[in-house]
This record gives structure tokens, sequence and C-alpha cells, in this order.
């Protein structure tokens, strides 16, 4: 599968001080969902931004479909679908008329701007909606339009910057099933993310980034299997782990009322925690069986957990 994006050692500094971007490299194949996640500030939407020609890296250089990106902007803006973090829509006109707005920007017209329109509409899930003025809109559906807008002039590569944040479960679920529709019309998507269950749902391949810097990047899988290992629960009363008879395990922490114990074979663990539970009789109040998530990942690369970015 060939690379249609690749970002090679980009730099982007605000100020002397602060670098938002600090040398990040990788390279996303055609037709996959390519996940940034980090927390807030971690320089994703900095990323974003440089993909989509707004602001220009310090130093390094960014390639799309073989073409490197400098002051030309004609292949970004017939190739790149960029959906920034902020809502950019004419309030006091209708979602359909904001979408004529930005085709014509894309120099769509006539007969073929009202047909992509049309088909945009549908895409987001707002053709119903689409005659009434945006400001009447909720977040999620001002928000869907902001996508729809992006799609217009049949990109290949969609760059969407968090575009979940703040809204109803059902704009939610909408963005979703979009995401998994323009992955099976071969689109490759950029998708920027805080939250772990979206990247686990959608990403095939994923760069967590942190300060600016890449600190793992590879398929979901890879890196669960890289940098976290399965783990035990157990609450038991009386009970404490006691590390000569869990030969499997790896790590062995208290944690709330029991302990977890991580090890990289899960059913030997269970084994062993099982077999040191009977054999000293004790009362089992928990004992669950976690498989490793990119929480975890998170927590063992910068020792804190995402959510609390
Ligand atoms: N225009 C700017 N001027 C100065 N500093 C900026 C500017 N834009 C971003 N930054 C800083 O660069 C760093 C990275 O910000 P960026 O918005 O790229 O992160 P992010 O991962 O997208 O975070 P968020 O999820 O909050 O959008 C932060 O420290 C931010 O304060």
């Amino acid at each position: 599968m060939s690379a249609v994006l690749t970002v090679d050692h980009v730099v982007k500094a605000y100020g002397a001080e602060r670098k938002a971007v600090d040398g990040i490299q990788f390279q996303v194949k055609e037709g996959i969902c390519f996940g940034l996640l980090g927390p807030n500030g971690a320089g994703k939407s900095t990323l974003m931004k440089m993909m989509a020609g707004i602001i220009q890296a310090d130093q390094g250089s960014i390639t799309l479909l073989n073409q490197k990106l400098g002051t030309d902007r004609a292949i970004i803006g017939k190739h790149v679908g960029y959906v920034p973090q902020e809502i950019t829509l004419y309030g006091e006109l209708s979602g359909r008329q904001n979408l004529y707005f930005f085709g014509k920007m894309y120099g769509l017209r006539g007969s073929k701007l009202k047909e992509r329109t049309s088909i945009v509409l549908d895409q987001v899930g707002l053709s119903d909606r689409a005659d009434e003025a945006v400001s009447k809109y909720s977040g999620g559906m001002k928000r869907r339009i902001n996508i729809a807008a992006a799609l217009l002039h049949e990109p290949k590569l969609v760059v969407l910057d968090e575009p979940t944040v703040g809204i109803d479960p059902q704009s939610r679920n909408h963005i979703f099933e979009l995401i998994h529709d323009m992955k099976r019309d071969g689109k490759t998507i950029i998708y920027s993310t805080h939250y772990l269950e979206e990247a686990e749902a959608l990403c095939d391949e994923l760069a967590i980034i942190d300060h600016g810097k890449i600190i793992a990047a590879g398929e979901l899988s890879q890196l669960l299997e890289s940098h976290a290992m399965p783990a035990v629960y157990v609450e038991a009363e009386g009970w404490s782990a006691a590390a000569d008879q869990l030969t499997s395990a790896h790590r062995i922490q208290p944690q709330g009322k029991g302990w977890l114990i991580e090890g990289a074979n899960a059913l030997q663990l269970i084994h062993d925690v099982s077999s040191s539970l009977i054999q000293q009789g004790h009362r089992v109040r928990a004992l669950q069986l976690q498989q490793p998530t990119l929480d975890s990942v998170f927590m063992k690369l910068t020792g804190t957990a995402l959510r609390d970015g």
C-alpha cells in the first residue's frame, strides 16, 4: 500500500520557547484511518494545520501524494478536506446555503454543486434539516455541516481535528458511521482525538503524541502488545498477593480494595492466582481479567492517564 502522506521530522515552534511539534515523523497509508491521539496541548491541531497548508513547518517536510507541500496550495485544495476544531459557518444561512458557499470556494458550480451538496448532506444525515438556518442547529449538527463542507470536492485525504468534542451522541454516531463509509470508499482519514475509546473504535493505525513528540506509533494491536500487558484484578478477604506463588506475575501492586497483577500470559496469571486463592481458602469478592487498553499504554509511556491530560 502506498503512502498518501509522509510527515518527515517536522518542527513548529510558537515563539522561542514553545515547540508545539518537535521532530514528528510518520507515514499514512492509503485507505486507512490514522489516529493522532494525545492530551490537550500535545500538538495535534498544529500538526493538522500544517497538513492542511494553513501554517508552514519551521523545519522538516510534509509530502502529499508524492508532492512536497510548500507555498503552492493547489494540491491541498484539490486533495485535502480539512475539518478544523472550530465551527466556521454562517448562522443566518441554511445548511445547504453554507455548503453552496464552500462548494464555490472549491470551484464547484451549477448542477455539479447542487448534486455534490445533496450527496454530502445525505452522508452526514442532514438532508431533512438542510434548509433551516444553521443558527437553529445543535452543536453536533453544525459540526456535521462543517464536515460535509470538507467533503464537497471529493478529497482523497480527510483531516478531522477532534470532530466529536462536545457533541450529542446522535451526531457522534453519525460521524462514526461516516468515517466507516469513507473508508469503504477508499478515502484516507487522519483523525485526532483525546478519547481513547474513539481511537480504539475507528483507527487502523495510531500515533500517540505528547509534548509535541510521538511517543509510540503503529497498529492498535502492535501498540497494545508492545507496551501493555494483561492483568488480573483480585479482591479476596485476608489475601495478599505473594510473588513466590504468582510466578507468572510481572508486576504486583495494590489497587482499590484488592490487587492488580500484571503478566504476559493471561491464562497462566489466572491459573496462578486461582491456585493461590484455592490453596489458602480465601473468600473471593472479585476476580477479573483486564485486557490491555490504550489507557494502560499511555499510562506506561507517560506516567499519567490520558483522561487527565
Ligand atoms: N497560535 C498559537 N500561538 C501560540 N501558541 C500556540 C498557538 N497554537 C497552539 N499553541 C500552543 O502549542 C501547543 C500545542 O497546541 P495544539 O493546539 O497543537 O495542541 P492539541 O494537541 O491540538 O491540543 P487540543 O486538543 O487542546 O486542541 C500548546 O502548548 C498550545 O498552547
